[in-house]
């Protein structure tokens, strides 16, 4: 199939070697001319505007976005928006919040363009070597699309979700999982690097992930993370997030869902951003003031 990517960093230019790797034909743009021209020699056709890309390719088009999300998402659509035409088909595969794929979704449908929303797993490795896809959309969309995700996605690794929203929802919600299996490993490291045994984490890891309940690709990333730096010595504890937990927890409060520990992950990433918080000075103070414990001064 013919396929046009727009996004060439980390995640769009595995996924351009994937596609090519499985025969599709690729017509790729991205803002960054070295990443067009290297992809160009790995076997796509290249090209240096959004216009070009449409005008390479026939109706109707298949048209993957791969930009980060928020305000660039918004661009590159209403820029393709006017660009493509009726029957088209422009699939945003970044981690878009699902509100704004709604809107962006009704957007385009007044002028008969369909927009699907596509949650992508996996990191890098997944991107290049079989991803996993959730995507959601009106059903002749998904249909038309299908042997493109079946052949880049592992097997099983693909979902039509349902309809427009569902696939970005879905990633959300895997995304607030994520951050509270990656904070509770990051506990019991935690316990493990307070007791009084001097255990070696790489073997720890290891043998969780040979027949234990907690194996899992998480796990194994520890193992290989351990076996670089047995300590993480060379790292801080400071956790950044690009706003999936917030928005997973969120949406658990709007819909009055119980996620305690979702909402406890991603509190302890805003936590981690701070050396000192007012609420702990609040809280040192006022046991302070009523049983005279000692504060730690500055
Ligand atoms: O499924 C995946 O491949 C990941 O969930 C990925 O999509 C995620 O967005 C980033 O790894 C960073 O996420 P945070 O910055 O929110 O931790």
């Amino acid at each position: 199939m013919k396929v046009g990517l727009i996004g060439l960093g980390k995640m769009g230019y595995n996924l351009a070697l994937n596609m090519i790797d499985k025969n599709h034909e690729v017509v790729a743009y991205d803002t960054v001319s070295e990443h067009v021209e290297r992809i160009t020699k790995d076997g796509a056709r290249g090209v240096d505007s959004l216009a070009a890309l449409v005008q390479n390719m026939e109706s109707p088009r298949v048209v993957i976005m791969l930009v980060p999300a928020g305000k660039i998402t918004d661009q590159v659509t209403k820029e393709m928006g006017a660009l493509l035409e009726k029957g088209d088909i422009l699939i945003d595969a970044g981690n878009s919040n699902y509100k704004d794929t709604l809107a962006r979704y009704a957007q385009l449908k007044e002028k008969g363009i369909y927009f699907v929303d596509c949650g992508t797993s996996g990191g890098t490795e997944g991107a290049r070597h079989g991803v996993c896809t959730m995507v959601g959309g009106d059903p002749e969309a998904l249909e038309h699309i299908t042997p493109l995700f079946e052949s880049i996605s592992l097997p099983n690794g693909f979902l039509k979700t349902g309809a427009a929203g569902s696939g970005h929802f879905l990633k959300m919600v895997h995304n607030g999982i994520e951050y509270g299996m990656m904070q509770a490993i990051g506990e019991g490291f935690e316990i493990l690097d307070k007791s009084q045994f001097d255990y070696d984490y790489e073997a720890v890891a290891r043998v969780w992930n040979h027949g234990s309940v907690i194996r899992s690709w998480l796990m194994e990333l520890m193992e290989n993370a351990f076996s670089k730096q047995p300590k993480l010595d060379n790292i801080k504890g400071v956790m950044h997030s690009s706003g999936e937990g917030i928005w997973t927890v969120e949406t658990a409060m709007e819909l009055q869902a119980s996620a305690p520990v979702i909402a406890m992950s991603q509190f302890m990433r805003f936590r981690s951003l701070e050396d000192d918080t007012f609420h702990g000075k609040v809280v040192a103070a006022l046991r302070n003031e009523f049983g005279g414990h000692a504060v730690v001064k500055k």
